[in-house]
């Protein structure tokens, strides 16, 4: 699956450099947003891509010092980013612990530099993310938006601080729903026969609040990548 969405990602990153010049691609952290990284990498078709105009962005952080091996962006970093010529501006990781801002902060800071970011031809306040992606926990939670918290109930800010998460850490950064829809494409990526009851509650019509993967569609394209494990228990399977 991830070499299959490896491949997928190049495509849709090619097309979109060739269509507008640049291309925006927003990151998940977990197993399989850091295996795709991996299989991006090891992948022949890696220099089809112009590096240097390619915005990278995160859905999620997790609210550790700079450089933690528990950070997305640290792991992100190690899977793919230090070995390809990104241009640094255009890499935005969300801040650290141990930086300025305590998380709520952050959070607006990182809102802030993504209204920068955003042209006349965007919806709102954030940028027409080409593509989206975002694991699926098997709780069912996408970036840091845990069933029933209330960052995943947000409507009106495009990013928030998450307090007590029941994955660690409890402090946590993340975009909202309203923000993941900007996207003209959102992946929702499961591996794994832990992912497959999840997959099958946000497949089977549930409530966001209860079931945050079920809220997370792009303005274009929702696509849920799945393996055989995750897909063994979707509603429709024989
Ligand atoms: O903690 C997180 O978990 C989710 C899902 O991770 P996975 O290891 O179950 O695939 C991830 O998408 C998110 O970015 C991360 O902060």
């Amino acid at each position: 699956m991830a070499a299959a969405t490896a491949a997928r990602l190049i495509t849709t990153i090619v097309d979109a450099q060739s269509a507008r010049g640049h291309a925006s691609v927003v990151l998940t952290g977990g197993r399989n947003g850091n295996g795709l990284l991996a299989a991006l990498g090891s992948s022949p078709a890696r220099d089809a891509v112009d590096w240097s105009r390619l915005d990278l962005w995160w859905g999620d952080e997790r609210f550790l010092p700079d450089g933690d091996p528990e950070r997305n962006h640290t792991q992100a970093r190690e899977a793919l980013l230090d070995a390809v010529p990104l241009d640094p501006a255009r890499v935005h990781p969300m801040p650290a612990s141990d930086g300025p801002y305590e998380a709520d902060a952050a959070a607006e800071v990182y809102a802030a530099e993504l209204a920068a970011a955003a042209g006349p031809d965007d919806h709102g306040s954030v940028p027409t993310f080409d593509v989206l992606m975002l694991g699926v926990g098997p709780d069912t939670h996408v970036a840091s938006l845990f069933p029933g918290l209330p960052a995943v109930r947000e409507t009106e800010r495009m990013v928030v601080g998450v307090h007590g998460a029941p994955k660690p850490p409890p402090t946590r950064v993340s975009l909202t729903l309203p923000a993941i829809r900007a996207a003209r494409e959102v992946w929702l990526l499961a591996a794994g026969e832990d992912k497959a009851e999840a997959a099958a509650t946000a497949l089977s019509g549930a409530d966001e609040v209860r079931a945050p993967a079920a809220g997370a569609r792009g303005r274009s394209h929702t696509l849920w990548l799945l393996d055989e494990a995750a897909a063994s228990k979707l509603p429709d399977r024989p």
